[in-house]
């Protein structure tokens, strides 16, 4: 039975659950509901055999519940009609027809669910005697009772049933479930009316009251408490919003209240989306966008409802909980009064802080008084006064943004600019550089400059905690030394050399600057690569090299050597190269030839300019090599014809200046021409101090040969370099030997070697002074020793 299962749904809320629940929609989907389970119950009760178990089951069960409401309606009806009521507490269904069949109970208890409902109530006739017409007369009073009660109860839109329902075959259910709504009815009548009472399809909506609860008492439905002005606004509002064409017209009471409700807030929120949007300037108030802000409203809106609802479904339940798990009903209807008064002060004062609609009158049912309202509109001019003036504010500050945007947008657009040039300068600057460096040692060729490249050794292994006197190394040749034992700027001094190798460059970078040297040789030209410096500072080293089985260390000597042969291979084609190679030693002023192996020790004659064959020293031995290897053997035999004694500065120093010769002869195959080309390689003996050698005896003789020497070579540099009339070659014999190469027109390199000790800061000093002096040199531009075949066989006839 439909009825029965909807009598389940019979309750009240409050009006935040009617905004929740209650939308048109809403009634309908449940009305359909509803009707959907009653036929789906029909359906099963048309079922087949297999179903006559669960059928039995289900009308036991049925009857159950009947009976059961039953007992409740009857147990009301005996607490509201007093002690006199003829109704048993358990009644069977005969005896609740018997005892309601003349109306009296109904009657009376109605009457005091809505006090006047029935007028006449016609009270039971005690019939002393039985007469025949008795029972018919009785009969006619109960019926005037029983129709005055369904009357009254129609009017009151409650359930209701038909008279025939209390005679026998009639369906009490309908009794029981009228018997019911209006005990529902009572009920929520009693606590306060208001929000929605339902009771199956029945629905009541009340808003807040505006009499006290117990006036409503008396009042014939709960939608009487609109007044017919508001009501006719509500159903404007419908048919703005095109929601009234699809109220039904039984439930268009329920809706328009409901609508009511809806549109108020509803339009409230479209009131303040509206005025939010008064800062966009071009707003478009079209249909669409209409229809838009309206959609925005009705999602805001229902996703407010539906958290208030989970809220409020949370909150209820914890009440009905309660601490020891159960509550009353009497004692729930309490617990939500106070709930809804706490909500409503909570709501009004909310809302009064963030209302848009400017104190009027609205659903709160707060009315201001006019000094409120004046101070409110005041207030609010202020804020719009003060919002214009913001946005005027916003709207400088954000040209200014847009203009110190365009500014910094050209500044880097022109840095950039900027930076692209410097990165090709600098790309430029390099080559310039480089450029520069190969004018400038042609000028110097053409001068005829004696070029200096200084090489700083650096520290041997071993040596720790040590202070470098070397401050700076540019890469146009200066060197910056420092004095560590001289005050302010007279502890530095600023050197300037072709070139200048720091600690780290490699024997081949030493190289690749001469190499250019090695090819003039066979072009005809002298040319004299000699090592100055302090002992022990590497003049060896980068003339010879630390180890001579190792190729990636070699010396100047044999990568000159290497070069020399490799150049006249490619050659060879065009000219004729014989290689012959001398090697000498000048040890206390006396010229030793290296290159014996009979381990004779001739003193050797220097006679400058030899008309023979050109040679310096003729009488040593001149070798003529072919390869690299040739070479190696050679040097091997003379470093171990070479002097060596221990120093206290360099252990295997060598005592000597040392000097390899190389001659080259070319004959140009076409043209018969000849070239002569010389290249000395000279390694000069250390040129420490005396006193600071600690050397004495033979050793002091040495050192003091060696100076002697050097000074010699000072006195001739000097003399050149003043262009001098005379140059004192002949001083010493270092001097005799190199007068070609000093003097003449050969291109002459010099290394120039410092130690960066610390302890070596004096002979530092004095090695750049000398090498710088030497740089200053200048001999003339070089000349090839070339005789074109021609005057080679004039020559030839002559003599
Ligand atoms: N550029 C260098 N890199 C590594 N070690 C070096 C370098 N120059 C020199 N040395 C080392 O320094 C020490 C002295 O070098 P070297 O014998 O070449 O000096 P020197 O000037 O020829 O001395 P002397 O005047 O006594 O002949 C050697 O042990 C050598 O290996």
């Amino acid at each position: 039975m439909p009825q029965e299962e909807e009598s389940s749904s019979s309750s009240w809320c409050n009006s935040n659950i009617n905004e929740e629940e209650m939308s048109s929609s809403g009634v309908k989907n449940l009305v359909r509901g509803f009707k959907s389970l009653g036929s789906s119950s029909n359906k099963t009760d048309a079922g087949g055999g297999d179903e006559m178990i669960s059928d039995r089951e289900l009308a036991h069960r049925k009857a159950e519940e009947a009976a059961a409401r039953r007992y409740q309606a009857a147990e009301w009806l005996r607490q509201m009609n007093g002690g006199g009521c003829s109704l048993p507490q358990h009644p069977s269904e005969e005896e609740f027809r018997l005892a309601l069949r003349n109306g009296l109970i109904l009657c009376n208890v109605l009457n005091k669910v809505n006090p006047g409902a029935v007028h006449k109530v016609v009270e039971s006739p005690v019939m002393a005697v039985q007469s025949t017409e008795g029972p018919a007369q009785s009969a006619i009073q109960y019926f005037e009772n029983m129709r005055n009660f369904l009357v009254a109860v129609k009017k009151m839109e409650l359930l209701t049933f038909e008279a025939s329902d209390l005679e026998k075959g009639g369906s009490s259910s309908k009794v029981v479930d009228c018997i019911l709504c209006l005990k529902g009815y009572y009920e929520w009548k009693l606590a306060g009316g208001i929000g929605v009472w339902r009771y199956g399809g029945l629905v009541k909506i009340t808003s807040f009251p505006k009499e006290s609860p117990a006036s409503l008492m008396g009042s014939e439905s709960a939608d009487e408490s609109f007044d017919e002005s508001e009501s006719s606004q509500f159903e404007q509002l419908l048919e703005f919003l095109h929601f009234s064409n699809e109220v039904p017209v039984e439930e268009s009471t329920t809706a328009n209240v409901l609508a009511f409700l809806f549109d108020h807030f509803g339009l409230g929120l479209l009131q303040a989306y509206l005025r939010d949007s008064n800062g966009i300037d071009d707003f478009p108030l079209n249909a669409t966008v209409i229809d838009t802000l309206l959609s925005k409203v009705v999602k805001d809106f229902s996703a407010l409802l539906v958290s208030q609802g989970t809220q409020l479904g949370l909150f209820l339940k914890k009440i009905v909980k309660g601490d020891i798990g159960y509550m009353s009903k009497e004692e729930f209807v309490e617990a939500i009064s106070q709930y809804l008064s706490h909500r409503k002060n909570l709501v009004s004062s909310d809302f009064s802080k963030f209302c848009t609609c400017r104190g009027q009158k609205q659903f709160l049912g707060h009315t201001r008084t006019s000094s409120e309202s004046s101070y409110l509109s005041e207030t609010t001019d202020l804020h719009q006064k003060e919002l214009h003036e913001l946005r005027l504010h916003y709207k400088l500050t954000r040209q200014e943004v847009v203009q110190m945007q365009a500014d910094w947008r050209e500044e880097i657009s022109q840095l950039v600019l900027h930076i692209k040039r410097l990165e090709v300068a600098s790309s430029t600057y390099h080559t310039v550089l480089e450029e520069n460096r190969e004018l400038y040692n042609q000028v110097q060729d053409l001068k005829g400059s004696i070029r200096v490249y200084c090489r700083v050794r650096p520290f041997l292994s071993g040596q720790t905690n040590v202070q470098s006197t070397v401050d700076y190394i540019g890469e146009n040749g200066n060197l910056m030394i420092v004095h560590p034992h001289k005050p302010g700027k007279d502890a530095r001094k600023v050197f300037n050399f072709n070139k200048v190798f720091a600690t780290s460059c490699t024997q081949e970078q030493i190289y690749d600057d001469t190499q250019p040297l090695i090819r003039s040789v066979l072009d005809g030209y002298n040319v004299c690569i000699f090592a100055y410096g302090q002992t022990g500072s590497g003049k060896t080293y980068t003339m010879s090299g630390p180890d001579l089985n190792t190729e990636e260390t070699w010396g100047v000597n044999y990568r000159a050597l290497r070069d020399l042969f490799q150049i006249t291979k490619k050659r060879a084609d065009v000219i004729k190269y014989q290689v012959g190679v001398q090697m000498i030693e000048i040890y206390n002023e006396q010229v030793r030839d290296l290159l014996v192996c009979d381990g004779s020790n001739r003193r050797l004659d220097i006679r400058n300019n030899s008309q023979l064959n050109g040679l310096n020293v003729p009488d040593a031995s001149l070798i003529r090599v072919s390869s690299t290897q040739d070479v190696l053997d050679l040097m091997r035999i003379g470093h171990r014809n070479r002097a060596v004694g221990a120093t206290a500065l360099n252990e295997r120093s060598s005592r000597s200046h040392s000097i390899l010769t190389v001659h080259v002869y070319g004959k140009e195959l076409i043209s018969g021409s000849v070239l002569k080309g010389c290249l000395h390689l000279v390694d000069l003996a250390g040129s420490e101090r005396v006193d600071k050698s600690e050397a004495v005896g033979e050793r002091l003789k040495e050192a003091q040969h060696i100076n002697r020497s050097l000074s010699a070579l000072g006195d001739v540099i000097y003399a050149l370099a003043q262009k001098s009339q005379h140059v004192p070659y002949r001083n010493s014999k270092l001097t005799q030997v190199l007068q070609d190469s000093l003097g003449g027109h050969a291109k002459t390199l010099m290394f120039v070697h410092i130690n960066p000790d610390v302890n070596a800061i004096g002979e530092t000093i004095s090695t750049l002074k000398f090498a710088e002096r030497v740089a200053s040199i200048e001999l003339g531009a070089a000349k090839a020793n070339k005789e074109t075949g021609e005057i080679r066989d004039l020559k030839e006839e002559v003599s």
